[in-house]
């Protein structure tokens, strides 16, 4: 407990800690914080995010889920730079996203982030050809590469991606599947530090969905790149390392899995783990099937542990 009537040195040495205590996110890759976006519309406001706390570090590969209207596109539209938050802090790769002039977020759009959407028809232009569309970000950023080394590069990635047969064709004479890999091969066509997907494979059957996936695998793997992925597909949910929980705008739960090798069959399953997130103000959301299951509204009564909290319905004494 800090003493009640601090002397001068008291307040020095704790303003000493404070400047040297590492500021939230300060090794992270994204960070937001307390982040806020409210629509307002007709006179109605409608607060997409409410605080949302979320960091991400450099070479992960997560997923976003969350009920429809709980924020996910509103936080991914604020990633991608294509909308501003109202409050907070968005950081990503060093690039402040509420103070970001018009130029530097054209740039950021073009050289930081890649995004891939949903609509396959959103990521590619439809007149141009698989080479065509991933050479084009390349040709945008105006660095004065020779178009040999653009047309190298997008062969490359398509190579990575399983879509080389696809270079000379547009988008109506692939598969659905093959022009979301292309899509990601444009995202990629800059070397972004960070990859942005909403719904990639919602389009898709599950078997073409997992090639989809499988090429942000890679991507993930072999070029280092930072995904995001916002999904309802509970298979690429169930891939990832990490799964974060999006409700009422805000980080709720997350998963973590983890693959765990049997000693004596050498046997390899996933353990997954659900934790809550506990915000610094201390405050924590707790999953409504358990609040409901024991019946706790408005108060609960809590106990501290040696090594837990215990949180009880509130038995009115
Ligand atoms: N441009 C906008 N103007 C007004 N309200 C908006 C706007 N964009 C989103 N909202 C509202 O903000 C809330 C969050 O929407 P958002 O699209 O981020 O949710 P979501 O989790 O992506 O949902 P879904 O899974 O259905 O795409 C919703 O209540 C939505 O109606």
């Amino acid at each position: 407990m800090p003493p009640a009537h601090p002397t001068l040195t008291d307040l020095a040495t704790r303003a000493a800690a404070n400047r040297n205590r590492p500021t939230y996110g300060h090794d992270a890759l994204i960070t937001c914080d307390r982040l806020v976006r409210i629509f307002t519309t007709d006179g109605t406001e409608v607060q997409a995010l409410q605080g949302l706390d979320l960091l991400v570090h450099e070479g992960e590969l997560m997923a976003l889920v969350g009920a429809s209207g709980s924020g996910k596109s509103t936080l991914m539209n604020i990633l991608a730079g294509l909308d501003t938050p109202t409050a907070g802090t968005a950081r990503v790769a060093g690039h402040n996203l509420l103070t970001m002039t018009a130029k530097d977020r054209l740039t950021y759009r073009r050289t930081t982030v890649g995004f891939v959407w949903q609509q396959t028809s959103r990521n590619l232009l439809p007149y141009l050809t698989a080479a065509q569309n991933i050479t084009l970000p390349m040709q945008l950023t105006g660095t004065r590469t020779k178009r040999s080394t653009h047309t190298e590069r997008a062969m490359e990635l398509m190579e990575l991606l399983e879509v080389a047969d696809c270079r000379d064709r547009r988008p109506h004479q692939m598969s659905g599947g093959q022009q979301q890999r292309v899509a990601i091969a444009v995202a990629l066509a800059n070397n972004p530090a960070v990859l942005l997907a909403d719904e990639p494979t919602g389009e898709l059957d599950s078997h073409t969905a997992q090639q989809v996936f499988a090429a942000f695998r890679t991507a993930n793997e072999r070029l280092g790149t930072t995904i995001v992925i916002v999904t309802h597909d509970q298979a690429v949910a169930g891939e990832v390392r990490r799964t974060v929980a999006i409700r009422d705008g805000r980080t709720s739960t997350e998963v973590l899995r983890r693959s765990e090798v049997d000693a004596a069959t050498g046997h390899e399953t996933v353990v997954a783990r659900e934790y809550a997130m506990l915000d610094r103000a201390g405050r924590l959301q707790l999953p409504a099937e358990y609040t409901e299951a024991l019946g706790m509204r408005d108060r609960v009564a809590l106990e501290l542990e040696p090594d837990h909290i215990a949180v009880r319905p509130d038995d009115g004494n």
